[in-house]
């Protein structure tokens, strides 16, 4: 195996030091450091954080592998500066079974460029009927620990309550689609004044809360843990707070584009602003920023939902919901939280990786750490070209802004899997 000097570099913002990696760990952290051997990547102006791991990704293979493949999906996440990413069940099949959760795991394998671990589903088919084979899935491979119908809501109380005792057993989690179906039917965008001018059918956020406010009773009634998906509202929020200061089991997410756009999106008519839950308002935003700072919502995670053109392309009502996130994430992050580089490390890499319980991710770089670590300039800024994008498609929000911080190396236990900016493999 390969060993590398990352010299003069700042470790979550810390002062200038340098980083030796060797057989896939990180073998010393200290200014000065001596290798003749390794290859030396100057760190300079550089900030080293634990690799980034996303808790919410749909990389769509089996089934849609026009929109994005485990390897491409793989791609685009190392270039994020991630080193894991949790892929969503919504595949076609599904990935309900251990024979699914298998194949994308060994997918995963087979690329190298992130760990891919994948998610089951809760329910057979997403259909929100029967339970699936949760603990053939824990059992398999895979050794899936977090099961999600995401996509759709498990609407259903006594089987989102049975679905939560169940994988109680293995402390597995059930992350759930905040989402009372009777009250979203045909809902295009946010309920509220934008929808309202546009005469567009309106997503209203009481539809979000009336499910976490169920969900967390629920978990808090059986002890189980439950997280929540792309948390888009401020009363979410305040139902969270309530929920975690009585002690209840949720964790929650915010996605990089919630904490960065609004509703008002909507007004151009372009579908790649189409998304579940829907952008809401300026006012949710602030709350949704305030939240991730004092940890009421845990962490970020990208909800990057890769569609083929003709899915988006189209007149708003028909196109599919989603928008990519890997790439843009960390810049989002930067943009909105400025240089906290230790909240940033915190809600995007150790938090995540505690609660999917990914072993030798989310771990600062010191000795005998897997070498598991992204490194970004933050001084640069860079325009988003949606043609550039490692990912299969191109539905991204964010497409000619120009962001701040740009990943410039990310590593896999030891190996690169970006250098200079681009994917080595
Ligand atoms: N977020 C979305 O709008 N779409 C997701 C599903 C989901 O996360 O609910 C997708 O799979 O495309
Ligand atoms: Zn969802
Ligand atoms: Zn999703």
């Amino acid at each position: 195996m390969s060993s590398y000097l990352i010299s003069n570099v700042s470790v979550v913002g810390a002062a200038p030091t340098d980083v030796l990696i060797r057989d896939g760990v990180v073998a010393a952290v200290g200014a000065g450091l001596d290798a003749p051997e390794a290859t030396v990547v100057d760190g300079t102006g550089l900030v080293a954080l634990p690799g980034l791991v996303d808790l919410h990704t749909h990389l769509r293979e089996p089934g849609r592998e026009d929109a994005e493949t485990v390897e491409s999906g793989s791609r685009a996440a190392a270039l994020g500066g991630y080193t894991a990413v949790c892929a969503m069940a919504n595949t076609s099949p599904v990935a309900d079974t251990a024979g699914v959760v298998e194949q994308v795991w060994r997918l995963g394998r087979e690329a190298g460029l992130v760990d891919v671990q994948p998610i089951g589903a809760v329910t057979v088919g997403l259909a929100g009927e029967h339970l699936a084979e949760l603990g053939a899935m824990a059992d398999s491979a895979a050794r899936v620990r977090i099961f999600s119908d995401d996509g759709h809501c498990v609407a259903d109380p006594r089987l989102m309550r049975r679905a939560l005792e169940y994988v109680k057993a293995f402390d597995g989690i059930i992350a759930q689609h905040a989402e009372e179906p009777r009250l979203t039917e045909g809902a295009q965008m946010h309920e509220g004044e934008v929808s309202t001018r546009l005469g567009l059918t309106g997503w209203p956020a009481v539809a979000e809360e009336a499910i976490i406010a169920r969900d967390v009773l629920l978990a808090e009634h059986v002890g189980s843990r439950l997280h929540v998906c792309h948390v888009s509202t401020a009363g979410s929020v305040e139902v969270l707070r309530q929920a975690k200061a009585r002690g209840v089991r949720v964790t929650a997410e915010v996605t990089p584009h919630h904490l960065l756009l609004t509703d008002a999106r909507a007004e151009t008519y372009d579908p790649v602003y189409k998304v579940n839950p829907p952008l809401r308002t300026a006012a949710d935003v602030a709350a949704l920023r305030a939240a991730l700072v004092e940890g009421v919502i845990d962490i970020v995670a990208t909800d990057h939902a890769p569609h083929a053109v003709e899915d988006k392309e189209c007149e708003w009502a028909y196109a599919r919901p989603g928008m990519l996130g890997l790439e843009t994430a960390l810049s989002i992050a930067l943009d909105v939280l400025g240089p906290q580089w230790d909240l940033i490390a915190e809600r995007m890499s150790r938090t995540p990786a505690r609660i999917a319980g990914l072993e030798g991710h989310g771990l600062d770089p010191a000795p005998g750490v897997p070498a598991n670590l992204t490194l970004v300039d933050p001084a640069a800024r860079r325009t988003i070209e949606p043609a550039e994008l490692a990912s299969r498609s191109r539905n991204t929000p964010y497409a000619r802004m120009t962001l701040p911080g740009r990943i410039v190396a990310t590593f896999l236990r030891g190996e690169p899997t970006v250098l200079d900016g681009k994917a080595v493999l």
